[in-house]
C-alpha cells in the first residue's frame, strides 16, 4: 500500500495532507502519530479509499484504491474506529457476523460456527449470545476487533483503538494485536494519541505534522527529543526507565 504524492484540503484555503509520499510496510505494524489536527485521521481516509485525493496516487497492490469496489476493497482491507453504528438491539455474534459479509449475501446464512473462531481469537466466545451492549467498554472493543478480524483483512486498520480503555485494556488490546499481527501476518496500520504506546508496539511510524511527513522510521530512530519537540510543539524529554526502556515525557506545565 503506498501513497505517491498525496495532497488533500478540505477547502481551497489549506492543504491538510502535504505532498505526502509513504510505503505502508507489508506484513509489520505501523502508527501514524502527531499532534491534534496533523492529519491522521484524514490520512487514514486516504489510505482507506474513503476520500480521494486531488492530487497523487493511493495504491493497493499497484492498483489505484480508487478503481477497487467497496465489496473488493472490503476483502483485503478492515477497519476498527470510535464511530460504530448503533447496533443496540444485536448479540455479540450478529456483530461479528456483520464482518463475514464481504462473503455472503445475507447475514441469516451465516452460521454461528463460521465466526467462532474470530470470537476466540478475541477470548469472547462464552460471551456470543449476549447483546453487545451488555459488555464492558473494552469487550466491546474487543468485539469490533472479532468483526474486522472476520473479514479476514490482509490490512487492519485501527483509529485510536485504546481511547476509551484503561491501561490494563489497553495493553490487553495491543498484545492482542501485536499477536495477530505475527500469527496471521496481517499488515496492522493504527491512529495512537499515546506516543509511547506506538513506540512501544509499532515497527515503524509515521511522525506527521500539518499534513506533512516529518519522519517515517522504527521506533529507535523517533527517540530524538528535537525531532519531537518540533513535531509536539512542546519541550520534550526522553528518560530511560529500568526494565521497560525509553520512554517519552513532556515537560510543559
Ligand atoms: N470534514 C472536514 N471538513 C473540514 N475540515 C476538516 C474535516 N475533517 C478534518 N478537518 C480538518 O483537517 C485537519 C486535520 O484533521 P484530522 O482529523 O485529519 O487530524 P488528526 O491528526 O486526526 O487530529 P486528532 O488527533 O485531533 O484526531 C484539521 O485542521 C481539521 O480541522
Amino acid at each position: 500500500m503506498e501513497l505517491k504524492q498525496v495532497n488533500y484540503s478540505y477547502s481551497n484555503s489549506k492543504k491538510t495532507i502535504s505532498d505526502f509520499t509513504a510505503t505502508v510496510p507489508t506484513g509489520q505494524i505501523l502508527s501514524i502519530i502527531g499532534q491534534n489536527g496533523a492529519g491522521k485521521s484524514t490520512l487514514l481516509k486516504l489510505l482507506l479509499g474513503r476520500l480521494s485525493p486531488d492530487s497523487g496516487t493511493v495504491e493497493l497492490d499497484g492498483q489505484p484504491i480508487s478503481a477497487l469496489s467497496p465489496r473488493k476493497r472490503a476483502a483485503k482491507i478492515a477497519v476498527v474506529s470510535q464511530q460504530h453504528q448503533l447496533y443496540d438491539e444485536m448479540t455479540v455474534k450478529e456483530v461479528v457476523k456483520t464482518g463475514r459479509l464481504p462473503f455472503h449475501s445475507l447475514l441469516a446464512t451465516i452460521s454461528d460456527e463460521e465466526v467462532r473462531p474470530f470470537l476466540q481469537a478475541v477470548d469472547l466466545a462464552d460471551a456470543m449470545d449476549q447483546p453487545l451492549t451488555s459488555l464492558s467498554g473494552g469487550q466491546q472493543q474487543r468485539v469490533w476487533l472479532a468483526a474486522a478480524l472476520a473479514q479476514e483483512p490482509q490490512y487492519l486498520f485501527l483509529d485510536e483503538p485504546t481511547t476509551y480503555l484503561d491501561i490494563r485494556y489497553a495493553h490487553d488490546l495491543m498484545a492482542l494485536i501485536q499477536e495477530l499481527n505475527v500469527k496471521k501476518k496481517m499488515t496492522i496500520i493504527m491512529v495512537l494519541h499515546d506516543i509511547n504506546q506506538a513506540l512501544k508496539v509499532s515497527d515503524q511510524l509515521w511522525l506527521i505534522k500539518q499534513g506533512k511527513l516529518l519522519k517515517a522510521g522504527t521506533p529507535a530512530t523517533m527517540l530524538d527529543e528535537q525531532l519531537l519537540s518540533q513535531a509536539f510543539e512542546v519541550p520534550i524529554k526522553i528518560v530511560k526507565i529500568e526494565k521497560y526502556g525509553p520512554y517519552v515525557i513532556q515537560l510543559a506545565a
